[in-house]
C-alpha cells in the first residue's frame, strides 16, 4: 500500500477539529497512489480525501491551491482544498503538508472507449482555456532541463537499440532547448493518466492529482493523455481512440500549424518523460515493501513504436 506516512485515529480527530465537517466516522489509507500518502476520510458531513504531500517543492503548494480553486470556480470537478475554520487551506500533519479535499464521485476506467477519450480531450481543452489567460504560472520540475540531464545519464548506461533511441531523443530535446518551437502555452495537468480521471458511465466526473501541474506547451499535455488513454495492448496508439481524444480537444481549442508539425516529436518527448521518472522511481524504491512501482519498460516499448508516428492532428474545420 502506498502510504508513506501513517496517521493515527487520534491525530486525525485532532486535525479535523480545525474544520467544520462534523465528527470522524472512518478512515483508511488508499493503495492506488505512488507519490503521496492519501486517505479516504468519512465524516458525519460527507466524504473527503486527505493528502499528505511527500514529494516536490513545498513552496509550490500555494500554486496548487490557487489553481484548483480557479478550476473549481470555472466549473471543473476537481479536488479543491477545503478551508478550515480560519480560512486556511494548507495544513501540516505528522510533519507533512496536508490538504483536505472533497472525495470526487465516479470510478477509474481501465479500458476506455472512444467516448471516454473524447471526454478527456474536451476536459483538457477546458483546463487550457481556463488557465491560458490567467497569471497562474509555475515552472515544471520535470521540464526540458530535467529530461536532458536524466536522458544523458540513462544514455551513458544504455546499449543497442535503446541507446540509439535515447540518442535521437537527446537531439530533439537539445534542439527544442536551443529554439523554443513557439507552441501555445497554459497551465498543464501534466499527468492525465487513466488513474487520475474518474467517470460515472461516460460522464467525466472528476480529475485528481494535480501535483505535476505546471506551465508548459498545451500540446505536451495532449500527448501525455494520448500516450495513456489511446494505447493498445501492443503498445501502439489505437486510431479510433486517438482520433476521438484529439477531436474532443479540437472541438474547444484548435491546433496551430506549429503544433501539427511538432506532434510526432511531442508524443516521443511525453513518453520519454514517463520512462525517465519510472526508471528513477524503480531505482529509488527498489526492494521497498508496500510501495507501488510502475513499470518503466512499457514506455520504452511505446518509444520504439513512436519512431514512426502515422496519425496526425485533426485539421481545423
Ligand atoms: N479527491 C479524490 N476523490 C476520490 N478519489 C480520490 C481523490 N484523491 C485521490 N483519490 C483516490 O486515491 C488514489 C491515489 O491518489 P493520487 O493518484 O492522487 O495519488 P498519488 O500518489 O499522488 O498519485 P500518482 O501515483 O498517480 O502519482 C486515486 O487513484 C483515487 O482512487
Ligand atoms: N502517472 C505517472 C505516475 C505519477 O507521475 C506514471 O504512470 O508513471
Amino acid at each position: 500500500m502506498s502510504v508513506f506516512t501513517e496517521v493515527s485515529q487520534a491525530q486525525l480527530e485532532t486535525f479535523l477539529q480545525g474544520y467544520e465537517l462534523g465528527r470522524l466516522v472512518a478512515f483508511s489509507g488508499i493503495a492506488g497512489g505512488s507519490e503521496n500518502s492519501n486517505f479516504f476520510v468519512s465524516c458525519s458531513s460527507g466524504e473527503y480525501v486527505l493528502t499528505l504531500v511527500e514529494r516536490g517543492d513545498n513552496a509550490a503548494l500555494p500554486f496548487f491551491v490557487e489553481l484548483l480553486e480557479c478550476l473549481h470556480q470555472a466549473g471543473l470537478s476537481v479536488p479543491y482544498a477545503i478551508a478550515d475554520r480560519q480560512g486556511c487551506c494548507l495544513q501540516q500533519l505528522n510533519g507533512k503538508p496536508a490538504l483536505l479535499q472533497p472525495r470526487l464521485p465516479g470510478r477509474h476506467v481501465e479500458q476506455p472507449d472512444p467516448a471516454h477519450c473524447e471526454a478527456v480531450g474536451r476536459w483538457l481543452a477546458k483546463l487550457h482555456n481556463a488557465t491560458a489567460q490567467t497569471p497562474l504560472a509555475r515552472p515544471s520540475e520535470r521540464g526540458l532541463e530535467w529530461m536532458l540531464s536524466e536522458t544523458r545519464q540513462q544514455l551513458a548506461v544504455s546499449r543497442g537499440p535503446q541507446a540509439d533511441l535515447l540518442d535521437s531523443l537527446l537531439c530533439t530535446l537539445a534542439a527544442w532547448q536551443r529554439e523554443d518551437p513557439g507552441l501555445p502555452r497554459a497551465v498543464l495537468h501534466a499527468d492525465l493518466f487513466r488513474d487520475n480521471v474518474m467517470f460515472d458511465g461516460h460522464h467525466l466526473s472528476g480529475v485528481i492529482d494535480f501535483y505535476n501541474a505546471a506551465s508548459g506547451w498545451t500540446l505536451y499535455d495532449v500527448a501525455i493523455a494520448v500516450n495513456d488513454w489511446c494505447l493498445s495492448d501492443d503498445a501502439s496508439l489505437e486510431a479510433r481512440r486517438t482520433q476521438a481524444l484529439l477531436a474532443g480537444y479540437a472541438s474547444l481549442r484548435h491546433f496551430t500549424a506549429a503544433e501539427h508539425e511538432c506532434w510526432p516529436d511531442m508524443l516521443r518527448i511525453a513518453a520519454l518523460r514517463f520512462w525517465l521518472s519510472r526508471q528513477l522511481a524503480a531505482q529509488q524504491h527498489s526492494g521497498q515493501r508496500g510501495v507501488l512501482v510502475k513499470d518503466p519498460a512499457h514506455f520504452m516499448q511505446l518509444l520504439q513504436q513512436h519512431r514512426n508516428v502515422t496519425l496526425g492532428l485533426p485539421l481545423a474545420l
